[in-house]
This record gives C-alpha cells, sequence and structure tokens, in this order.
C-alpha cells in the first residue's frame, strides 16, 4: 500500500532579471502545528488567526478531528479550536502524510493521554528517524511498539503503563533524557506533551538534553507559545528544562500567526539577486522565529535590508547583469531550513560558499546535502560535500546549463531552485506542487515580483467554476475550456470515483480512513469522454444520483480530501485550466486569477438534472431528486472540510434564466476583462 503523493507536471521558468514588490507571508508552519496542538490540549476555546493553509497544516487538522477535536472553520485564515483534554477519540489509526510538525508531537502527546493508535506516514516519513523520542516517552510510562523497521515510523501506541508498573521498576520517571543532536522536533514534543505527565504524577518533570541541541530557535518557538497557553519551563541553558508540577495548558482566547520566516528567505534572495526592493510582511525583528537571521546572510552577502517590527525590505545587485553576491563560510546549524536558500544563493556568489553544520539535512523531507548536491551541479556549479556540510563554486556565465530540476518530493528543494531563474538559461522545476507542503501558491507569487511582472508565466491560469448541483458547472466549464484551448478539471468526478470504489469493493463508507486509502489509491484515467476507473469505462455509472449522494458523504471527511488534492492540482497545466467543483477557488487553486460561484434556482437545476438523467438512460423523479439535491447541497454547505461557499473574491453568476451559450459568454467577458495575455 502507498501513500506517496503522485508527482505532478513540471514548471519552465524563463530567464529573469529583476525583482520587486511586496509579499504577505502565509502564517509560519512551526507556530501553526503548534498552536494547533497546544489549543486542543487545553481546556476552552482559541481563534488561531493567520493560520498557513498548507498540506501539513491539513494533516494536523484533519488528525485532531479525527481524535474527536473540535476544529471549526472561522474566516480566512482562522480556525477556532476547542480544546479537550484527554482527546475524546480513544482508538484510531492517523495517517500523517510526511508531517513531522505532526508526526513527532502527536506521537508524544497520544503516548502520554491514554489510548489506542496507530500512527503512519508517506514512505519517506517511515525513514526519518524517530527512536529518541520514542525511548524517552517509555521512559515516562509510554507504550510504542516499532510496526515496521526499529527506530522509525510506523508506530503502535498502546496504553499508558499504570504508575506502578513502570518495568524499569517504580513509577514512571520524573526525568528524562532526549538526544538533541538528530532533530529539535523531538525535544519540542516532549516539552508540549510534559504537561499531560506532570497531571498524572503531579510532581515536575525535568527533560534533560544529551549532546549538542540542534536548531535551538525552534525549541524558544515551542517554550514561548507554551508560555501563551499558560505553561512556563524553566531552563538552565539548551542541556536541562523543567515542567513545572501545577503545569496546564489554559486557553489564551486568541493568537495570531506570524508569517512564515523560513519562507520569508526565497523572498530576501529575490529582492538580494534581483535588485529589489522586495518587502516582506508579516515577520520582522519582533518575530519569535529564528529563520528570520537569514536576513542577517544575505546582509552579509551584500544585500541591503530594512528591518521594522513586522516587515523586512531587502535590495541587492542584479545578478543578471553579471553582478555579485560576496561569497560566505557559516555554521548555519540554528537556521537548517533556511540555509538552504543560502546554497542556492551561492551559484550567484564572488567565490566559494560554505555551508557547515547542516548534518540534519541529512533526515529532513529527503537528504537535502544529497539532493541539493546532486541538482546544484546540473546547473552547472562544482559542488563538494561531506557528512554535514556544503560547498558550492559559483556559477559563470558560460558554465550555466538548461536543467530540469528533481524536487524529491521537498518543498524547498522547489522554492530554493526557483532562484535558478536569474541565471541566462532559465530553469525547469519538476513537481512544482510539492511546495503545496507550507505555501501552495509560491509560483504565482514568485512570478508576480519578476520582471514587473511574470506571475502568468509562472504558473499556468485557473478559472475555478465552483456551485451546488446541476447548477450547470461540468457544462460551463467544459465549454469555456475549448473556447479557450485550455484542460479542465472535474473534481466531483475524482468523489464520484471514490464513492464508486468504496460501493465496488466493499469498504465501509463511515470509516474515513479506509475510504481516504480508496482515495488515495484510485486507479483512474480520463481518456475524451471515458472515465476509467482500473481500466472499465465507468463514465456513466458515476453520473447516477446515488453515486453523487455517496460522494457527497465521503467528501466530507477531510483525509479524502487530503488524499485527493495534488493530483487536482496537478491538473494545472499551460495554457491553463478550467477546473469545476465546490473548493476550487477556495481550497485546490486559491491563487485562480478568475473565480466563478455558479448558482443556479433549486427547481430549475432538478430539472436539468432530471433531463441530463433520462438522456443517459437512468430513471428520474423529479420530487425525489428536489429532494435528495437539497440534502446533498445543505450537506456540503455545512461540512467542516472545505464546504461549499463562494470565495471571498469569486464572481457569482446565476444561469437560472440564462441559456449554456448565455452563461459561457458572461464567464468568457469576465476572463477577457482581466486582460490575460495568451501564455506562450
Ligand atoms: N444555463 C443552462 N441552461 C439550461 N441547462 C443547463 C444550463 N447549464 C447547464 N445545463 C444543463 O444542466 C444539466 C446539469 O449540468 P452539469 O452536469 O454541467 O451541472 P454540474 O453543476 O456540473 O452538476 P454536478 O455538480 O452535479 O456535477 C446538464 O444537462 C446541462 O446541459
Ligand atoms: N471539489 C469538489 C467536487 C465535488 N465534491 C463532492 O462530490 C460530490 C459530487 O460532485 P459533483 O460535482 O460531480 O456533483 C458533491 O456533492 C460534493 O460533495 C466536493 O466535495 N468537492
Amino acid at each position: 500500500m502507498s501513500h506517496t503523493r503522485k508527482p505532478s507536471r513540471s514548471l519552465n521558468l524563463a530567464p529573469a532579471t529583476r525583482a520587486s514588490g511586496r509579499i504577505r507571508l502565509p502564517g509560519s508552519k512551526s507556530i501553526s502545528n503548534r498552536a494547533l496542538l497546544l489549543a486542543a490540549m487545553c481546556s476552552g476555546a482559541t481563534t488561531l488567526e493567520g493560520l498557513l493553509d498548507s498540506d501539513d497544516t491539513r494533516v494536523m487538522i484533519a488528525a485532531l478531528r479525527q481524535l474527536g477535536v473540535q476544529v471549526d472553520e472561522a474566516g480566512e485564515g482562522r480556525v477556532r479550536v476547542q480544546g479537550q483534554y484527554p482527546f475524546p477519540i480513544k482508538e484510531g489509526t492517523l495517517f500523517l502524510g510526511n508531517a513531522g510538525t505532526a508526526f513527532r508531537p502527536l506521537t508524544a502527546a497520544l503516548s502520554l493521554m491514554g489510548g489506542r493508535y496507530e500512527l503512519s506516514g508517506v514512505p519517506r516519513m517511515h525513514e526519518r528517524p524517530i527512536g529518541d523520542l520514542v525511548d524517552a516517552l517509555r521512559t515516562l510510562g509510554a507504550d510504542i511498539v516499532y510496526l515496521g523497521r526499529e527506530g522509525y515510523p510506523p508506530l503502535r501506541i498502546g496504553a499508558l503503563r499504570a504508575m506502578e508498573e513502570n518495568k524499569n521498576g517504580g513509577a514512571p520517571s520524573d526525568r528524562v533524557r532526549v538526544r538533541g543532536t538528530v532533530s529539535s522536533q523531538f525535544l519540542t514534543a516532549l516539552l508540549m506533551a510534559a504537561p499531560l505527565h506532570v497531571a498524572r504524577t503531579g510532581r515536575p518533570l525535568v527533560i534533560e538534553v544529551e549532546g549538542d541541541l540542534i536548531s535551538r530557535p525552534y525549541i524558544l518557538i515551542t517554550l514561548r507559545l507554551m508560555a501563551r497557553f499558560g505553561v512556563n519551563v524553566a531552563c538552565d541553558g539548551d542541556s536541562r528544562f523543567v515542567v513545572p508540577a501545577d503545569a496546564a495548558y489554559r486557553a489564551p482566547g486568541r493568537i495570531a500567526v506570524e508569517g512564515d520566516a523560513s519562507t520569508a528567505s526565497y523572498f530576501m534572495a529575490l529582492g538580494a539577486l534581483g535588485g529589489g526592493p522586495v518587502v516582506i510582511d508579516g515577520v520582522g525583528q519582533d518575530s519569535i522565529q529564528g529563520d528570520v537571521a537569514f536576513a542577517d546572510v544575505v546582509q552579509a552577502m551584500g544585500a541591503t535590508v530594512v528591518r521594522r517590527a513586522e516587515s523586512i525590505e531587502v535590495s541587492g545587485p542584479v545578478v543578471a547583469r553579471g553582478e555579485r553576491l560576496r561569497a560566505f563560510d557559516r555554521d548555519f546549524n540554528l537556521i537548517p531550513d533556511a540555509a538552504m536558500t543560502a546554497a542556492a544563493m551561492a551559484m550567484y556568489a564572488d567565490g566559494p560558499c560554505t555551508l557547515r553544520n547542516i548534518g540534519s539535512w541529512r533526515v529532513k523531507e529527503t537528504d537535502r546535502i544529497h539532493a541539493m548536491h546532486t541538482e546544484l551541479e546540473k546547473l552547472g556549479a562544482r559542488v563538494e560535500s561531506g557528512p554535514d556540510w556544503l560547498r558550492v563554486h559559483p556559477v559563470t556565465a558560460d558554465q550555466w546549463r538548461a536543467a530540469s530540476i528533481a524536487t524529491y518530493d521537498d518543498h524547498r528543494m522547489a522554492m530554493c531552485f526557483s532562484l535558478a531563474a536569474f541565471g541566462p538559461k532559465g530553469v525547469t522545476i519538476e513537481d512544482p506542487d510539492c511546495v503545496g507542503k507550507t505555501f501552495p501558491g509560491y509560483f504565482p507569487a514568485f512570478g508576480d515580483m519578476l520582471d514587473g511582472n511574470a506571475g502568468a508565466r509562472a504558473a499556468p491560469p485557473v478559472i475555478t467554476i465552483d456551485g451546488p448541483t446541476a447548477s450547470g458547472k461540468g457544462t460551463i466549464a467544459h465549454r469555456v475550456a475549448q473556447a479557450l484551448g485550455w484542460s479542465v478539471l472535474d473534481s466531483g468526478a475524482l468523489y464520484r470515483l471514490t464513492a464508486l470504489a468504496v460501493q465496488q469493493n466493499g469498504t465501509n463508507p463511515d470509516d474515513e480512513m479506509a475510504v481516504a486509502r480508496v482515495a488515495q489509491e484510485l486507479d483512474v484515467a480520463f481518456q475524451g469522454e471515458q472515465v476509467l476507473l482500473e481500466g472499465r469505462d465507468v463514465a456513466a455509472l458515476i453520473r447516477q444520483e446515488q453515486v453523487g449522494n455517496l460522494a457527497s458523504r465521503v467528501a466530507a471527511y477531510g483525509p479524502v480530501r487530503q488524499a485527493l488534492l495534488e493530483r487536482q492540482r496537478a491538473f494545472r497545466m499551460a495554457p491553463g485550466l478550467v477546473a469545476d467543483g465546490r473548493d476550487m477557488g477556495t481550497v485546490v487553486f486559491p491563487d485562480a486569477p478568475l473565480k466563478i460561484f455558479l448558482v443556479a434556482d433549486v427547481r430549475a437545476r432538478a430539472e436539468r438534472r432530471s433531463k441530463q438523467l433520462k438522456e443517459k438512460g437512468f430513471s428520474a423523479n423529479l420530487a425525489d431528486l428536489l429532494e435528495s439535491m437539497r440534502a446533498r447541497d445543505e450537506r456540503d454547505r455545512t461540512r467542516a472540510n472545505a464546504p461549499l461557499v463562494a470565495a471571498a473574491d469569486a464572481r457569482t453568476v446565476d444561469s437560472s434564466s440564462l441559456t449554456i451559450d448565455e452563461t459561457v459568454r458572461v464567464v468568457l467577458d469576465l476572463w477577457s476583462s482581466l486582460g490575460f495575455q495568451p501564455q506562450e
């Protein structure tokens, strides 16, 4: 069984010369996922504002909901978490993708909460070590079993050992040791879960760090957020942390999530390579994130940096005109994520650049030292590397090679290598949609900064058409796509196919995770009019009303939506895409330049559907149709995950009294009014 995200298209970035503009950063991944879990573990409700909407945060939210925690969407970038400790659902199988910020802290929290769970992820997650954390948790009484390789996920968590039956003798320990040299997330996970342990023992818990602690700034984020939730940890340098006996999380009411400082690094680099100024809103000198220190790196490389409380502005040389950045030899232990950006910038330096103390790269989304080394060489760079270091020699104008860059399902690889667009050959980024892990809108935002406006060049345009059932979305999407010569995505078909597969293979439709696995593994192909499920044409079968109804039931499950997300994004290709569904404009393509919300009176819709079904040879009763369509719309509108709502920037089109031709015209006119030029 494989849960690997299917690699999508590739993206050609033409050579760029200048970059300037302003970006509001998406929320910090580190803060978002920590805050979600802390809010879930405390008493009372917390509203999180500016929350990152990305693969990793969706994984965390889906897991919390699966555990019975109420997480409600409360407007753009806002969720309201009703904390509940212990979590109401005591048994379950959680699939956590490749989200380390979900896997490690949930392992700790669930194993100290009491309950029986299985935690798994994508194959790469099963190669990322977790043994140090598991060892530490076992000394606290946790029962954790490796289901695959010793020291790695997947894991089975059993009931907590009773206080008196610690097999090491005596009660679960009040002192725990954890290695600090592999991943700071182990310490973060232990710290965040520690109040659950002290609630059981009534005594303080001392956490001691063995070896040098890497990525210390991430621990500061953890400690500051815990303090916002009412738990103050006493620290003795980097090696000893004491969680007090009375530690208990309390809802702070509201948390504003800062912009993501690691993501800021790519935009700082844009300002430093393309002249600038690039203004980055959402992080600044008051930031609690360590990666904000990347501003010091670009400054040392010759950029001009203006730091304000909540923004950073960067200007620099124009490397495409032959100007150069200053080379560096630096220790990047404290900012390993942003360090990758420096490795890409090194191609434009005036001498070899050495990154030291980056051993943690080896156990990230991919082996980043190997990946960076391999892909920089493709562009013509001479690269040397060792266990925890990398040296990049600058690329001269005649050395640059046109290259197609593999991204290893690693969002940071894709974002870093976008910077190769400042070379003379441009660059192709394979599977650019992997940026969805932290910043689904990265490439359009990146493109908007280049040479005045190369946004349209960076990501093919999308027109989204969302709306209730039988409003004509599919028909209009096909006709608009035909008129523009674009491709089309019928996202509802993917939910219908999932429903049909569930029906045909006897999967229990109430078993959310089992249905998600079916969605993940769907073997489908769209060939003209044909829709092939495991090679069999089911185009007519999936149109039955009962399949639509089951589709609407399973579409309410977060893990199912997650499983289908990247598959849908993979349809985005030049010259453009028309995508129809329920959440095309709100979730799947939030950066679409034109969003249509297509509605029609329910009676008109029922009549159209009745006619359509009869034409396909199915029987249809108008009264039954009306009832089932109303129920389906209601379920689609009120579900917690990606409900049917118009995006804030959508145009509502009512087709009740329009013909198909007239509706198509309205959409095409709206598109023309935006003034987009066709792509090459
Ligand atoms: N403006 C219109 N006037 C008359 N009939 C229309 C109009 N638009 C669409 N139709 C007809 O309505 C029927 C339903 O349209 P379609 O299947 O495109 O809806 P949909 O919104 O994609 O539905 P679903 O969400 O259930 O897939 C089709 O037979 C189509 O020809
Ligand atoms: N983006 C989407 C598309 C569809 N759904 C769900 O699937 C059901 C069937 O879709 P049709 O458009 O083919 O009728 C629909 O009722 C939705 O519940 C969705 O959630 N998101």
